[in-house]
């Protein structure tokens, strides 16, 4: 899978994450902080990673700030994401199985690297919806999508 990663700081845990994806097979597109010369604003950089999902240059992203919130909320503007700051494997499991979130919000801060592993454990395992409520409501969140472009 090719995984768009943002973080606003050159933190270990966003080593870790870089190191950790590329283990697990997946092609790694670094972003912000990450990434010599780009903006490593958390605003820029999460809009970056997360129009690269949005436009179908990546599967899916990983968006980093210090408390996961403003990659999350700057993620979320970007039509076709649906973004989910995660902080424990079970909200990572859900985020994709009842979400269908295709970009996962870490918080630097919070984020253990035995934690973080967990985390990616449970977001890869899951599937996307498979229950037709659980369709409906992302497509109404499609619909609002829609409604903004
Ligand atoms: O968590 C964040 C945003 O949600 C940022 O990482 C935090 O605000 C630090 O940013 P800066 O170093 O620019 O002050």
């Amino acid at each position: 899978m090719r995984i768009s990663v943002s973080s606003d700081m050159d933190e270990p845990v966003a080593r870790l994450l870089l190191g950790e994806l590329r283990a697990r097979g997946h092609d790694v597109a670094p972003h912000g902080a990450l990434s010599p010369g780009a903006d490593p604003r958390w605003a820029a950089c999460s809009e970056a990673a997360a129009r690269e999902v949005a436009d179908g240059t990546a599967d899916q992203a990983v968006v980093c700030c210090w408390t996961g919130t403003g990659a999350s909320i700057a993620a979320n503007k970007v039509p076709g994401v649906r973004a989910a700051l995660c902080t424990d494997a079970y909200t990572a499991d859900g985020a994709r199985r009842w979400n269908d979130a295709n970009v996962l919000a870490l918080s630097l801060r919070l984020t253990s690297g035995p934690l973080l592993k967990e985390i990616l454990d449970a977001w890869f395992a899951a599937d996307a919806p498979q229950d037709a409520e659980d369709r409906e409501n992302v497509a109404r969140v499609a619909r609002l999508d829609e409604a903004r472009r």
